[in-house]
C-alpha cells in the first residue's frame, strides 16, 4: 500500500493550539479553535480561526483544503443525500481541529545528513519533510524531530527506492492519551508515542541491526521514562525488504519500553498492537463510539464486521451489556490486541465474546444470521458486492428459515476456509451460536470513512427495500480535507412476507397493500 494511500483514510495532519509539545522544538500555534461541538449545519464561514495555517500546505499531499477546518464542504452534499432519502436531522460532529492525529505512517528518505521525514508530494514518490504538521499530536512531531537528530549522529541511511538500499524505510508513530497517573485533564496533552521502525532487512539478526538497536536506545534515552517529560512510550521494529510499497513486512519486534499500549475508547481499555488497524483521530473515534452506542438495544446480540482489534463490539459489549458480541476481522494481527483488550474488560461483562479471523466477502451470510444488529466498518472501499448482496436478501433469507428450521440445522463444516478461520478464533464464554442462529438482524449500523463509496452502497441496500435509513451523523475525523466519517442507521423494513400471507384471503387491497406486495416480490426475486 502507498503511503498516499495509507492516508486514504484521514489524509493529513496538523498540530493543536491547545497542546504544548513535551520535548523539543514547539511547532507553531494556530489560534484557538471553535469549542468542538455538534454542528447546526448553517452555510460555511471563511473565519481564520478555523484555518489550517500550515507551512506545509502547498506541498504536502496529506491536508488538501485549508480553510474552514469545521466544516467541509462534503458536509453540504451529505446533509443533501441523506434529506433525499428522508433524514433531514443529520448532525456533523466538528471535532478537534488540529493536533488530532494520533497516529501516522511516515516515509524516511533524504540522506544520515538531512533526512526527510513526510509523506510523498501529490502524484510522486518525492518524500516532503513536514516537522511542523499541525494535523499531528504535537509529541508525533516532537519524536520525529528526535529521530532526525538520532539519524544524523548515528548515521544512518534512510531508504533509497531506487537503488533499494539504506535501512530505515519508514515510520508508524502512534500516541497513546490514557496515562491514569496524571489528571485526565492533561493526559491528552502528554500523549506518549510508540515509534515503529520499518527496517530494511530480513530479521533482527541481519548485518545492519547494530544500528538499529542504536537508534532505539537514542529514541529511548532522549525521550523514554527516564526522561524529565517521557513522550517515547515505546520502540519496536518492523522488517520489510519488498521492493513493492507495502509498507509493513510480517516480522515484528518490540525493542524497548512498554510492550502493551493502552488506550482508552467507548468506555473501555483497548490494546492496540502496531500491527493492528488503529484510528487515526482517537478523539473523535470516542465521540462516534458514544453516538454509536445509543442504537444499540441492551442485551442484542451484535456481529462487528470489519471488526478490527473488537474495538467497537467490545465497546458495546461492556456499555449494553449485550447477550453476545461476535467480532469478524481479516488480519490476523489484530487477533492478540482483542485478547488483551477482553482481558481488562470490566468484571460485570458476561456476553458470550468471540473474534474469528475471516474474510467477510466469503459466504456473508453466515455472518448475518444470529444477530440483532450488524455493525460495518470497511476501508474507504466500501462493501464488499457480496455482503451488499446477502443484506438485500436477508428477507428471504429469513423466511426459508421460519418455513423450514430443520434444514437449517448446523451440518457437519467441512469447507477448509472456514475450518481454518474457526481455528484462528477466539471465545469467551459460552458460545450462544446454536441459540441465535434464527434471529435475523433488525439494525445495521455502517461506519464509513469513503463517503462516495458509502453513497453507492446506501443507494443499493434502500434499492432492495429491506431496509430503510433511520438516522445519519457525520464526524470530523480528518479536518484539512473533504473527508468525514458517517455513521448511518437503517432498520429492516416489516417481515413482508408475512404481511402478503395474511392478505392472501383475496381481499381488495388498498395502494398501500398494493405497493408491500410489489416490494415483497421484489425482495424475493
Ligand atoms: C476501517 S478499519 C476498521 C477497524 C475497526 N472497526 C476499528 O475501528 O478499529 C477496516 C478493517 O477491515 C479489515 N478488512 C478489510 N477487508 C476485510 C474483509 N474482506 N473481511 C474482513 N475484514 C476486512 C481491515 O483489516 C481493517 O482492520
Amino acid at each position: 500500500m502507498s503511503l498516499c494511500l495509507l492516508y486514504a483514510r484521514s489524509l493529513c495532519p496538523t498540530a493543536s493550539c491547545r497542546l504544548s509539545p513535551a520535548a523539543s522544538a514547539p511547532p507553531s500555534l494556530p489560534p484557538p479553535p471553535p469549542a468542538p461541538a455538534t454542528l447546526r449545519l448553517s452555510p460555511a464561514s471563511t473565519s481564520p480561526a478555523c484555518a489550517l495555517q500550515c507551512s506545509h500546505f502547498q506541498s504536502c499531499s496529506g491536508c488538501t483544503h485549508e480553510l474552514n477546518l469545521h466544516r467541509p464542504s462534503v458536509v453540504d452534499d451529505a446533509a443533501d443525500f441523506f434529506k433525499s432519502l428522508g433524514v433531514s436531522d443529520f448532525t456533523f460532529d466538528s471535532c478537534k481541529l488540529w493536533g488530532w492525529r494520533c497516529r501516522a505512517k511516515l516515509a524516511v528518505r533524504g540522506s544520515s545528513v538531512d533526512p526527510l521525514i513526510g509523506l510523498y508530494q501529490e502524484g510522486t514518490h518525492s518524500v516532503v519533510d513536514i516537522p511542523n504538521c499541525k494535523a499531528h499530536h504535537p509529541n508525533i512531531n516532537a519524536a520525529m524531530e528526535l529521530l532526525k537528530q538520532g539519524i544524523k549522529e548515528l548515521g544512518i541511511e534512510p531508504h533509497d527506492e531506487d537503488q533499494g538500499t539504506g535501512d530505515l524505510r519508514y515510520v508508524q508513530m502512534a500516541v497513546t492519551t490514557y496515562n491514569t497517573s496524571i489528571p485526565a485533564s492533561e493526559r491528552y496533552q502528554h500523549g506518549q508515542v510508540q515509534v515503529a521502525l520499518v527496517w530494511n532487512s530480513r530479521n533482527e539478526n541481519s548485518p545492519n541491526s547494530d544500528k538499529l538497536n542504536a537508534l532505539a536506545h537514542f529514541l529511548w534515552r532522549n525521550g523514554g521514562s527516564k526522561c524529565k517529560v517521557p513522550f517515547i512510550h515505546s520502540v519496536w521494529a518492523n522488517f520489510q525488504t519488498s521492493t513493492s510499497n507495502v509498507i509493513f513486512g510480517n516480522r515484528w519486534r518490540h525493542l524497548l519500553g512498554d510492550r502493551d499500549f493502552w488506550e482508552h475508547l467507548g468506555g473501555i481499555d483497548v490494546s492496540l498492537a502496531p500491527s493492528s488497524f488503529g484510528q487515526a483521530n482517537t478523539r473523535a473515534f470516542n465521540s462516534l463510539l458514544r453516538k454509536l452506542q445509543k442504537y444499540v438495544p441492551y442485551g442484542a446480540s451484535v456481529t462487528d464486521l470489519y471488526a478490527g482489534s473488537g474495538v467497537i463490539g467490545l465497546s458495546l459489549a461492556a456499555t449494553r451489556k449485550c447477550r453476545s458480541v461476535r467480532c469478524v476481522e481479516i488480519n490476523k494481527e489484530s487477533k492478540l490486541s482483542f485478547e488483551k483488550t477482553v482481558e481488562r474488560l470490566p468484571k460485570y461483562v458476561d456476553s458470550s465474546i468471540s473474534w474469528h479471523q475471516a474474510d467477510t466477502s466469503v459466504e456473508p451470510t453466515s455472518w448475518l444470521v444470529g444477530s440483532d444488529v450488524i455493525v460495518v466498518d470497511p476501508p474507504r472501499k466500501g462493501l464488499e458486492a457480496s455482503l451488499v448482496g446477502a443484506l438485500q436478501t436477508l428477507p428471504a433469507w429469513e423466511l426459508k428459515t421460519r418455513s423450514s428450521p430443520e434444514s437449517f440445522k448446523t451440518k457437519e463444516e467441512k469447507r477448509p476456509w472456514v475450518l481454518r478461520a474457526r481455528e484462528a478464533s477466539v471465545q469467551v464464554g459460552n458460545d450462544l451460536s446454536e441459540e441465535n442462529r434464527h434471529s435475523v438482524p433488525q439494525t445495521l449500523i455502517y461506519i464509513s470513512c469513503g463517503w462516495e463509496s458509502f453513497k453507492e452502497d446506501c443507494k443499493s441496500l434502500l434499492s432492495s427495500k429491506a431496509w430503510h435509513l433511520e438516522k445519519a451523523h457525520g464526524f470530523n475525523f480528518f479536518p484539512g480535507t473533504q473527508s468525514i466519517e458517517v455513521l448511518a442507521v437503517f432498520k429492516r423494513r416489516e417481515n413482508m412476507h408475512i404481511k402478503k400471507k395474511k392478505a392472501g384471503k383475496k381481499k381488495k387491497k388498498s395502494p398501500a397493500k398494493k405497493q408491500k406486495a410489489l416490494m415483497h416480490q421484489e425482495v424475493m426475486t
